[in-house]
């Protein structure tokens, strides 16, 4: 059987989105793992950071299933969220507006007259102080300030903390950030799943945006974001306990192809 795939980039953070509204993709195949894993793979594969099914879900418009390139379910991808939203516009599961359903619960997006994608994120109760700050946008991240980002050794100083003992079994994304502006910031992150550095992280963003926020590094609550891959923007509020809500990821994405997956 012959399975059809889109292949997307969200600010160079890249997708291979399955539209499984058929069921027909083998979740359950015991060499799944492998398989998506092999998928991933830039020489042997199509190459993407991760696979995303886009399915069929009772009380929203989809539900997005999300795996990292190591083959293994992971948990909230900003990026390849705003991806599939993307994707299910052009699919017309909706026109303008959807809310659909991600590992960390219901997501609303927008298509916004620039054809950007508009993303809600999961409200964020705490910022932990470590050094650096963690805290979890749908995914668990850890977020530091270095200087002299363009050159700071993102993928060896990310490999060491993402296993560091806290985090456990599973590991954390690691995102270093350097200030370029009142409320400006260049973000790297080291995405565990992935085990390298990626052009850019949705939920590492918004990690490092609501963290430069927490250390006072910035008293706006609309911060511009610039990762290798591109430009994003993170508007947020914040509660009387401290908390915030209503927190947005904005930024371009692109489907790029259209294919088959073989032997599916
Ligand atoms: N690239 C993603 C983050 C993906 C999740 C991460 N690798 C994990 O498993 O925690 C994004 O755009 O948020």
């Amino acid at each position: 059987m012959n399975l059809e795939f889109y292949k997307y980039q969200g600010t160079g953070n890249d997708f291979i989105i399955v539209d499984n509204r058929s069921e027909l993709f083998p979740k359950k195949d015991t060499k799944i793992n492998s398989k998506i894993s092999k998928l991933c793979e830039r020489h042997f594969g199509i190459g993407a950071d991760g696979l995303i099914l886009l399915e069929k879900c009772k009380g929203y418009d989809f539900n997005m299933v999300y795996y990292n390139s190591d083959g293994r379910e992971g948990t909230m991808c900003g990026n390849g969220g705003r991806c599939t939203v993307d994707l299910a516009k052009y699919l017309k599961i909706f026109e303008r507006e959807t809310t659909f359903l991600g590992f960390d619960g219901v997501h609303h997006a927008s298509v916004e007259v620039d054809n950007k994608i508009k993303l809600q994120m999961k409200n964020v109760q705490e910022v932990k102080k470590r050094d650096g700050f963690f805290l979890d946008t749908g995914s668990p991240h850890y977020v530091v300030m270095v200087d002299d980002i363009y050159n700071y050794p993102v993928k060896e100083k990310g490999r060491i903390i993402a296993h560091l003992e806290p985090y456990g079994k599973k590991g954390t994304n690691v995102n270093f950030v350097e200030q370029n502006g009142n409320n400006s910031f260049f973000v790297r992150t080291y995405e565990r799943g992935v085990e390298d550095e990626t052009l850019s992280c949705g939920t590492g963003v918004v990690a490092s945006a609501i963290s430069m926020f927490h250390a006072q590094q910035t008293k706006s609550k609309n911060i511009n974001i610039i990762t290798r891959g591109g430009h994003l923007n993170i508007s947020f509020k914040i509660d009387n306990n401290g908390g915030y809500h209503s927190i947005f990821l904005k930024g371009a994405v692109e489907k790029v192809y259209q294919g088959h997956l073989f032997g599916f």
